[in-house]
């Protein structure tokens, strides 16, 4: 039957050639809901069912990994923490996942053979990205939701660069409107992999979910971010970054940073340093590394947890995420039963974090190319901050305070930033950002202060020359041979674009495309086609960006020994699984270290959204199960 139904696409016979019986007709199912374009307008539960579906067969006919693992074993109850650079994660082998090893494919690299330049992505970022006039996304996500996407990067990914430089010139054509006429940046390192099937790779320089953008990732950066003593991280009296002599933050990711990722570096630092001292009370015997260790575990999860459960609720307004999300951490049976009885019954009932024995699906965890493409969200930053003057009262109803100033986003970079944030502080700082809708994942928003930017290297230090974001993240997607939009889509078994109409309503983009691509649909840049398409109701970003989040933000808790295996009272402590347990949000972590600032500036009830919105009244969970704070939604 899935055979029949390839010739519709022909690049996935070689997949429904593969398939079981059983899969086929799943296969069957999900390809129809696509084609009538309704998945998210299915009941709750049938759509939580249905992105399972689609989970599993992905899973099983398409992830790739890429590049050896050394088959190393180790002693897991010896290696209990989590190491500095990510080593004895996965049971099997002490590399999987950690720091240098390679991105893996959540699909096969692009078939086509495109040039590199075609068309050149100066024109591409001049004719359909760089930004003509701001466009927010409404009150659903503010600044504070861009910054901590951001901060979650810098976990999870980040390419190692070449020594050996290419330089792009913008043509004649559009010189005149590129701020650039030329820009200079680093090749992506490419190593053989010594794998047959897929002789190249690309490294990953970051580690797995385990807060290294605070902890640093590897030895040298855990030691510069610790003080010794009692466990704690190195922190200003401002409740700030520390700096070193020459201004550089001390923290575990300096590189492209701006004064919103280092509050938030700040803030998780806090609490960090705040699970230490609970840890000392009721553990008084343990000594600096193992108050460290526990900490690290239970902040990284901490983490973890904020991110499933609330900031990819609020990028994905509907009940069924709200669901789904819900369900990969607590499962079916919901929150209260897992407190009360601990995992009792597989991913399914009691959710993926838990789990006895963490999943790989046959293919060892990293994160993944595609992966790093659909988060190109640049597109989220504003052109200027606006900060609030927190002194006042609030003026209105809604508890907003008034404007004082516009800082440009240019002013918050770097040290700069740096320098900004430390008069602006912690609290005006938070406010401000809350109050501050972040930019729409759509056309013609691409921040144009980042097409001449000067960016940042991995120890915080400017470098010489400027870039052109937008012209080269459409150069990198292509340099790592990630699939373009139609290809893409296909190898995730949605249904392909065949003109330019099917993408969008909207006729001057439609025009654009042409302009830019003429009618080959094939050679859609990703990044454009992802900005192009039609949003779902609810949804921040697009339809196809979200099928590789479903996959990874699964893949990031079931493949990591500690939030599986290990996540217990053994691993976490007692108290400490206890802490995790507890903190549902953002806003309580928020609440922990500045007691009164929401009460006084936040309406809505995710930290996430615009602070003067009103709650959002989606709630998956029933009524009579709701705790007493959320009865009223
Ligand atoms: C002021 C804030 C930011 C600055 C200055 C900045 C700058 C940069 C720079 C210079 C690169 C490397 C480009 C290259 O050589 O390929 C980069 C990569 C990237 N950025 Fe940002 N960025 C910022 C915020 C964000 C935000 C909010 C996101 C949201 C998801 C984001 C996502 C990414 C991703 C996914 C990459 C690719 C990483 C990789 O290639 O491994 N960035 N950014």
């Amino acid at each position: 039957m899935a055979f029949i139904f390839s010739f519709v696409h022909p690049q996935l016979r070689p997949i429904a050639a593969k398939m079981s019986f059983f899969d086929a007709i799943l296969f069957c199912v999900v390809h129809l809901v696509d084609k009538w374009g309704m998945w998210h307008r299915l009941p709750v539960i049938l759509g939580v069912a249905y992105l399972g579906l689609r989970r599993h067969l992905h899973q099983r006919y398409n992830l790739l990994h890429v590049g050896g693992i050394n088959g190393f074993k180790y002693d897991p109850e010896k290696y209990w923490y989590r190491t500095a650079d990510g080593k004895c994660n996965h049971p099997s082998d002490d590399r999987i996942g950690s720091q240098g090893t390679f991105f893996g494919r959540n699909m096969p690299p692009a078939s086509t053979n495109y040039e590199l330049l075609d068309p050149h992505p100066s024109v591409v970022a001049a004719k359909l990205l760089t930004r003509k006039k701001f466009i927010d996304n409404g009150k659903q996500f503010n600044l504070i939701a861009c910054s901590w996407i951001q901060f979650m990067i810098h976990d999870w990914i980040d390419h190692m660069e070449d020594t050996q430089q290419v330089e792009i010139g913008a043509p004649d054509v559009i010189a005149s409107v590129c701020p650039l006429k030329s820009f200079k940046f680093h090749k992506s390192k490419e190593f053989f992999t010594g794998d047959p099937n897929m002789n190249k790779g690309f490294l990953n320089t970051r580690t797995p979910w385990d807060g290294s953008v605070i902890y640093g990732n590897n030895d040298a950066g855990m030691i510069r971010v610790r003080t010794f003593k009692d466990g704690k991280l190195r922190l200003s009296e401002d409740g700030l970054l520390q700096h070193d002599e020459k201004g550089i933050p001390v923290s575990g990711d300096v590189r492209n940073c701006w004064s919103g990722f280092s509050l938030l570096q700040a803030l998780f630092v806090k609490e960090h340093n705040a699970v230490c001292d609970m840890l000392k009370v009721h553990y008084p015997d343990f000594d600096d590394e193992r108050l460290y260790r526990h900490a690290r575990l239970v902040t990284s999860a901490v983490m973890a947890k904020i991110h499933t459960i609330d900031w990819t609720v609020e990028l994905l307004r509907t009940d069924t995420l709200v669901a789904g999300m819900r369900i990969n951490w607590y499962g079916f049976l919901g929150k209260r039963i897992k407190d009360l009885f601990g995992h009792v019954c597989g991913p399914i009932f009691s959710g993926l974090v838990g789990l006895r024995k963490p999943r790989d699906h046959g293919v060892p965890y990293s994160l993944t190319e595609e992966f790093v493409s659909v988060y190109r969200m640049h597109s989220l930053l504003p052109d200027t901050l606006l900060l609030r003057d927190t002194n006042s009262s609030p003026t209105s109803d809604d508890k907003c305070p008034p404007i004082l100033e516009e800082i440009p986003m240019k002013e918050l970079i770097g040290l700069q930033g740096e320098t900004r944030l430390s008069n602006i502080g912690m609290e005006q700082m938070m406010v401000s950002m809350g109050h501050q809708a972040c930019g729409a994942l759509t056309l013609w928003n691409y921040p144009s202060w980042m097409r001449n930017l000067i960016a940042h290297d991995i120890n915080g230090e400017e470098r010489p020359d400027p870039i052109d974001m937008a012209a080269l993240e459409i150069y990198r997607d292509r340099e790592r041979r990630v699939a373009r939009y139609n290809e893409f889509r296909r190898n995730l078994l949605m249904i392909p674009i065949r003109k330019w109409e099917d993408l969008t309503d909207d006729k001057e983009v439609v025009e654009a495309l042409r302009e830019v691509y003429g009618n080959d649909v094939e050679k859609l840049d990703l990044l454009v086609g992802l900005h192009a398409e039609k949003m779902i109701k609810g949804f921040a970003i697009s339809e196809t960006a979200f099928f590789i989040f479903l996959l990874i933000a699964s893949r990031r808790l079931e493949a990591d020994r500690f939030f599986t295996t290990n996540f217990n009272p053994k691993t976490y402590t007692d108290k400490g699984l206890e802490w995790v347990n507890k903190t549902e949000s953002l806003k309580d972590v928020i609440d922990r270290h500045y007691p009164g600032m929401t009460k006084k500036w936040m309406q809505c009830s995710s930290a996430f959204s615009v602070w003067n919105s009103m709650p959002n009244p989606r709630h998956y969970i029933p009524l009579y199960l709701r705790p007493a704070s959320l009865k009223r939604y």
